[in-house]
Parts: C-alpha cells; structure tokens; sequence
C-alpha cells in the first residue's frame, strides 16, 4: 500500500526539515518489508481567500484534487482521537490488509481542515490537545510513520 502526505503550506531548508527528511527516509526504507510503500509529501499552496472558511475550502478543495478514487484519508487534526503508536500501526496494518491501495494522511493549514473533508476522513487523528506548527506535526508524522513500519515488522526500535 502506498502511503502519502499531503500538507498544506511550504516547509523551508532548516533543521526541521532536515529531520522530517530523515524519519520520512528511514520510513521509506523500512516500509516495503511490511507491504507498505512511502509515496512523499506532497505539499499544497495555502488558500488566499479572505475568511478562515474559504481559505479552508480551498484548501480542503485542492486536496480533493489530488486523491485518487478508492484512496483512504486520515485527517490530523487537535480535536481528532488520540491512538497510541500500536493502534497506529494497527490501523495501517488493517487498511494494508484489506487490500486497500493507498492512504493519504494530512496535514491542515492555519485555519485546520474543512468540513467535507473530515466528513470523507476514515480517522481523523490527534497528537494531544496541544495545537503544534505544522512543521513540527510533519516531523512528528514522519517518526510515527517510521515507528509504525517497525511495529509491524517487529523491529525492536519500538519497545512498548
Ligand atoms: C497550526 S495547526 C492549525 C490549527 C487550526 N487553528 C485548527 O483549528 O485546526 C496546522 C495543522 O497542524 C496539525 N496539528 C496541529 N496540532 C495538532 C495536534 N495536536 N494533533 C494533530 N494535528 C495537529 C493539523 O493538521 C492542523 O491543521
């Protein structure tokens, strides 16, 4: 299964980037030994409209866009369901398993995600309660993207 990330905004040379790359890299070498296969980050130019609401849109919009029929979308979002890293890997584990072909996981702008959006969203998951700069949530999803392949490969990086 492939996965991908898709997040709305730029992320600049710096050491953020740097270590996003580096769990995003270490994700995609580990992945294909569990049948999973890291597509990229695919990044979407922030909304100019006025209100919160349309930039939301078309964002939300944009994204749309770019999801393939069939494909299974996991939302991060603050208000989403908190999942430890096994229920993590779990839930990717399941999607592999049934066959599924794709999954996109992403990342919101300033303003979060639009609503259709999170209606479509087979799990819209948060990293706590505490609202993170996105650069920090891409680093964040990297390493739990990367601690996900190993769980499932019984890696020992990840002792429970
Ligand atoms: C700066 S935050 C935007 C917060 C925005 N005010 C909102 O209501 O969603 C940018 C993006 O980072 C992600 N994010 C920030 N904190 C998060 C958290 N605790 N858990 C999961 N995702 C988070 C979400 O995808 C969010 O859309």
């Amino acid at each position: 299964m492939k996965i991908s990330v898709h997040a709305v905004g730029r992320m600049k040379a710096g050491p953020e980037k740097q270590l996003a790359d580096r769990y995003f890299e270490r994700f995609a070498k580990s992945g294909p030994a569990v049948g999973l296969e890291f597509a990229g980050v695919a990044e979407i130019v922030e909304g100019r409209a006025q209100t919160a609401n349309e930039r939301r849109r078309e964002e939300g919009q944009k994204l749309q866009g770019q999801l393939q029929p069939g494909t299974a979308l996991f939302l991060l979002d603050e208000r989403g369901k908190s999942f430890s890293s096994e229920d993590f890997a779990g839930r990717i584990g399941q999607l592999r398993d049934g066959g599924r072909k794709a999954l996109v996981i992403a990342i919101g702008g300033a303003d979060g995600h639009d609503q259709p959006l999170r209606d479509q969203a087979e799990l819209v998951m948060s990293f706590g309660l505490l609202t993170w700069p996105h650069q920090l949530v891409r680093v964040m999803l990297g390493e739990q993207l990367y601690r996900a392949a190993t769980i499932l490969s019984g890696h020992p990086y990840h002792r429970s």
